[in-house]
């Protein structure tokens, strides 16, 4: 196994952010030391994924108290770029839950912010191991009974999308290390391929056995009997299960019930939303319509055409067999609702 990932890196005085636009052709690293960097290189998607977004957040105030003392902000305008890096990007909830939290040690100061932001990273990574545990027990007795797996997952979910490790991917991870993976199947993640720039790029590095497929093949590929479960992780979850996760996830939920296979999200309870009572509740990205009428850089619809671009749909609870979490494993769809078992 390669050393581990870390996509989120306090430097002292900067965040290491490594540049996820540019995987996997270069791996470059990324130095932010304001506000304004870190905003832009959330909105980028140089760092994405809900949980690494969360710690990149948590960080994020420690780098707004520096450049207040840098340039004599005053109380009202830390406050100001604390908000402004809470909001660069709306679906995932970890990025406003992690940066609250660290918000509320900045009267303590800077060592106090800091200790707080590694306590974020630190169990991030501790929630995505035991995730990983869990979600590999439950995948061995309810599907494999000790045969490798075929799985079927969606965007990217691993090291690079959270403090370390993964979280769905970290399921897969964790069945690897057990020998329990015959094949990955990674949608490549219209229109930004994380999934076949990204994930694909993890599963080279562990050695995964995996290929790369059109997210319009999922369907078929369940449909046709070569997937066992699929896995994927989630940028919020509200009370009734409904889980919102990249554009095209919910195409696999319907794909695995027809088929009546699992369809697992793994998340750490940071990524559920109490407040939010169902789907219809989540702030969907509806991100720049470039991303979807361009081909690197260059146009590709017509010229007339408009596009439509959300990152992000909603799974209903009905359709998730299993919320996996640090805490072990909701059945969503037998009933065991996040709103009641996790308040
Ligand atoms: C562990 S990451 C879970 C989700 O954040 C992931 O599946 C996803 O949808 C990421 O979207 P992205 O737009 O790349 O940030």
């Amino acid at each position: 196994m390669s050393q581990e990932l870390r996509a989120v890196e306090w430097t002292g005085d900067a965040l290491a952010l490594i540049d996820q636009t540019a995987l996997p052709h270069r791996t470059e690293t990324l130095r932010v030391r304001d506000v304004d960097g870190l905003v832009d290189a959330i909105q980028r998607l140089v760092v994405r994924g809900a949980p690494a977004i969360g710690a990149a957040g948590a960080y994020g105030v420690a780098l707004a108290l520096l450049q207040a003392e840098r340039e004599h902000w005053d109380g009202e305008r830390l406050r100001a770029g604390i908000a402004r890096i809470r909001a660069a990007r709306p679906t995932a909830v970890n990025l406003m839950v992690c940066v609250d939290r660290v918000a509320a040690r900045l009267d303590d100061g800077l060592d106090a912010v800091l200790a707080e932001a590694d306590a974020v990273q630190r169990e991030d990574v501790e929630a995505n191991r035991a995730m990983g545990v869990h979600g590999a027990d439950w995948l061995i007795e309810r599907v494999a009974e000790d045969r490798p797996l075929r799985l079927l997952t969606h965007c990217n979910t691993g090291a690079l999308a959270t403090a370390g490790w993964g979280t769905a991917l970290g399921v897969i991870r964790e069945l690897h290390a057990r020998g329990l993976v015959e094949l990955v199947h990674a949608d490549e993640t219209r229109p930004l391929l994380q999934g076949s720039r990204l994930t694909a790029w993890e599963l080279v590095q562990e050695g995964i056995p995996h290929r790369v497929q059109a997210d319009g093949a999922a369907a078929g590929t369940i449909l046709r009997g070569e997937v066992d479960a699929a896995i994927v992780g989630a940028d919020r979850i509200a009370a009734n299960g409904d889980t919102a996760n990249k554009v095209g996830t919910v195409g696999i939920a319907l794909a695995c019930a027809d088929a009546g296979i699992p369809f697992l999200v793994a998340a750490p309870t940071t990524t559920v939303d109490l407040a939010t009572p169902d789907g219809s509740a989540i702030h969907i990205e509806l991100r720049g319509e470039n991303e979807v009428l361009e081909w690197g850089g260059v146009r590709t619809a017509p010229a007339e055409s408009r596009g439509h671009n959300p990152a992000f749909d909603v799974t209903p609870g009905r359709l998730v067999t299993g919320l996996v979490t640090e805490r072990g494993v909701l059945e969503v769809s037998a009933g065991e609702l996040p709103g009641e078992r996790l308040a």
